[in-house]
């Protein structure tokens, strides 16, 4: 089985207009930037890999995740995380019970589950943080704590659109380092979608346009 990520022949078109010309394997803990100008494709393409893109698309060749085709496979099915600006964090719960609802029903056991949400919390630097409500964090704590319930809800690959764009320079510098040590340290294949070229060279990939031009090719690792 071929692990990670397969962007195969991925062509996504709007009337006559082709918006995304990509053939690409992101490999586990991998990061693939897609930097382009607004309009030229970036969110359509996240859509069609979480699998609800707009019917007014065009979608054709294959994607495959973990050497499983992703065609026709519904949003949940997927297990792909979506991370983008805004937290929505839900604000009714505490920060645990946030984790907690991302848990997916198979881990089982009150303490398995206590253990992996206590575990998360500790890997943000977040311990003794479960009981806060989420309005009490700071924008940088809110932002780990996203990060986190996406983790937890264990996705085989990560999409990560403008992630951090309402984060103030020192605070983008620290959560661009958090982000990324953790995609590489749980080894998931992940697509990073920025406008900011100092993101896509701290990802440390290979950099590319919707259309599949290469702008940075891979640091060696
Ligand atoms: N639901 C839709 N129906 C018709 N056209 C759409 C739809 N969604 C997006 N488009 C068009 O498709 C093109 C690509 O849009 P998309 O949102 O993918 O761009 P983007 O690169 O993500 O832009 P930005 O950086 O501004 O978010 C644009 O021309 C946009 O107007």
């Amino acid at each position: 089985m071929t692990t990670g990520l397969h962007l195969d022949h991925l062509r996504i078109t709007l009337d006559d207009r082709r918006l995304v010309d990509l053939n690409e394997h992101v490999a586990p803990g991998e990061i693939l930037t897609v930097m382009g100008p607004s309009g030229s494709g970036k969110s359509t393409l996240l859509s069609v890999l979480i699998g609800q893109p707009d019917p007014g698309f065009t979608v054709t060749g294959r994607v495959a995740l973990d050497g499983q085709d992703l065609n026709g496979l519904g949003p949940q099915a997927r297990r792909i995380g979506l991370l983008f600006q805004d937290d929505l964090l839900f604000p009714h719960l505490s920060v645990g019970q946030n984790l907690a609802f991302a848990l997916p029903a198979w881990v089982k056991g009150r303490a398995t589950r206590e253990a992996r949400i206590a575990a998360a919390l500790e890997a943000a630097e977040l311990d003794g943080f479960a009981n806060r409500d989420p309005a009490t964090l700071s924008g940088g704590q809110r932002a780990r704590v996203a990060l986190m319930r996406c983790l937890l809800s264990a996705p085989r690959a990560l999409l990560l659109d403008e992630p951090f764009s309402r984060l103030d320079a020192d605070l983008r510098r620290q959560m661009r380092d958090f982000v990324f040590g953790r995609i590489r340290a749980e080894a998931i294949p992940a697509i990073l979608v920025t406008h900011d070229l100092e993101d896509a060279l701290a990802a440390g990939g290979k950099v590319i346009t919707p259309l599949g031009e290469v702008r940075q090719t891979a640091k060696p690792a």
